[in-house]
């Protein structure tokens, strides 16, 4: 039974809670339809374990902006808790081991430059990569997402090992392997009854496969820490690792959370977070300026006006681009890449919208429900760029634009992603024509599930556009 005055939600079933109510292969829906019977705030139960879904930016706000602290913990019983050891960043609980990281990461990321011209640097030369793969297709068509994947993984990589990797090359598409495999699982069936089931949990089942990966993961990483130790100079760091070296010299033992251990896992949530959350919005992107001529063209025409007489798009730029900035902040909202966010927890026993819910109650918060909630957007259920312009033209940002949620747990990669889009979308869209082949059918839209979502593979047709 449900604890007094915890948010209602449908019959629980011994054991089983309500698993067998939900689509474990994808449960939007099921959280959809819940919350038109049970309101914006309610429960479920994931076996023995309660789980609050808060839907709709009011509550969503209440509880990870005004009530931050008291939502802001990870859970630390389910899959991908034992997947990351608990350690790192994504799945670390509020205190202060998660403190000192996240504030070692916003720094190191500031001073490798991010909102200055060094990182902008890093993806310009990533584009050029990018831009040889679609000349090679110029007049063909070609599927984008090994391109967009390994552009993306690349970026990370600059910063994290001060490395590229070319396209074809086995140990990124090892990895990339791996990070695409352990999302499937980890937002899927299997994952699911890990959770609600502890004693399969270590029973030969397909979860296995995601330890499996993430041990070979380490293990790279691992190498790649070797190697930094063998050829760093104490004080010139080169990239993240040799600033986390530094950190760890600098900090002795004086009993602080940082270690090789919270290294390893660090560098890869660092490299999985920044992989495939920029290379699935950007293969959403493309799905839609594809099947949007008009969009494609008018941002096109607005590029090439104020690019006029520039070697290329500095991110500055965005601030005369209203309309662009329109289509990527929309391609943003109807990709959803991270649907679920990243499940929180309470730090305490807490309120929210009159409800009581527990210390250590997992916390759901549907991003989906508020990227395309009815009475904050314009066109809620429809790519229309119109969602972010008002009566002028002029750009604006509703507050329901949370795609990288809010809060003190808010994406760290939010500076990064924002300023890979632009100079991405921006840089292909001035230089090439992307179409949606004559002969590809109708567009299917609808994503695949995980934890980030994804187009179903799709292929376009590259032509080169007349030089501006
Ligand atoms: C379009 C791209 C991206 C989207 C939509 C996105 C979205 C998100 C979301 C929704 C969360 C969960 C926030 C919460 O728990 O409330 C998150 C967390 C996180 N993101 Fe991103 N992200 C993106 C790109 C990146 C990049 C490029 C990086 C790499 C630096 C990154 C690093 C992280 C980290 C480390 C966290 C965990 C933060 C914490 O727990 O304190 N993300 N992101």
């Amino acid at each position: 039974r449900r604890p007094k005055n915890f948010p209602p939600g449908p019959p629980i079933l011994p054991l089983l809670g309500n698993i067998l109510q939900l689509r474990l292969e994808n449960p939007l829906k099921d959280f959809e339809r819940l919350r038109k019977s049970y309101g914006d705030v309610y429960s479920i139960y994931i076996g023995l374990k309660p789980a609050v879904i808060i839907n709709g930016m009011k509550a969503i706000k209440e509880a990870i902006v005004t009530k931050a602290t008291d939502f802001a913990g990870r859970p630390q019983d389910l899959f991908v808790s034992d997947i990351t050891k608990r350690k790192g960043v994504i799945m670390a609980d509020y205190g202060s081991s998660w403190k000192e990281h996240r504030r070692f990461a916003l720094t190191t990321l500031r001073n490798f430059g991010l909102g200055q011209n060094s990182m902008e640097d890093r993806i310009h030369e990533e584009i050029k990569h990018i831009i040889s793969t679609l000349e090679e297709s110029v007049g063909k068509t070609m599927s984008p997402r090994v391109m967009f994947h390994n552009a993306a993984s690349n970026i990370i990589c600059q910063v994290l090992f001060a490395t590229r990797y070319e396209y074809d090359h086995a140990l990124i598409q090892f990895i990339v392997r791996c990070f695409t495999e352990n999302t499937r699982i980890t937002n899927g069936p299997w994952a699911m009854l890990y959770d609600s089931l502890p004693l399969i949990r270590y029973l030969p089942l397909p979860f296995r496969k995601v330890f499996k990966n993430a041990e070979s993961l380490e293990k790279i990483v691992a190498d790649f820490v070797r190697e930094h130790k063998k050829t760093r100079v104490p004080g010139e760091a080169r990239d993240f690792i040799d600033c986390y070296l530094d950190e760890l010299e600098k900090r002795g033992n004086d009993g602080s959370s940082f270690s090789e251990t919270q290294l390893l896992r660090y560098t890869l949530d660092l490299y999985f977070a920044g992989t495939d959350t920029t290379s699935n919005t950007l293969l959403t992107g493309f799905l839609y300026l594809v099947n949007y001529p008009h969009v494609q063209e008018q941002c096109q025409e607005e590029i090439d006006r104020v690019l006029e007489g520039k070697d290329q798009a500095s991110f500055e730029d965005r601030h005369k681009m209203p309309y662009t900035q329109a289509v990527i902040h929309e391609i943003q909202r109807v990709s959803n890449t991270v649907p679920l966010s990243v499940f929180h927890c309470t730090t305490k026993d807490t309120e929210l919208m009159g409800y009581s819910i527990p210390k250590g109650t997992m916390i759901i918060e549907n991003l989906t429900s508020v990227l395309n909630e009815e009475g904050q957007w314009k066109f809620p259920h429809e790519f229309n760029p119109e969602n972010f312009l008002d009566d002028k033209g002029e750009f604006v940002k509703p507050e329901a634009f949370m795609p990288f949620s809010a809060g003190p747990r808010v994406c760290l990669g939010e500076g990064l992603a924002r300023m890979e889009l632009f100079l991405i979308m921006v840089t292909l869209l001035r230089k090439f024509k992307f179409i949606w082949p004559e002969d590809a059918g109708e567009p299917d839209f609808t994503p695949v599930y995980g934890v980030t979502l994804t187009p179903k593979p799709y292929r376009m047709k590259v032509q080169l556009r007349t030089p501006q």
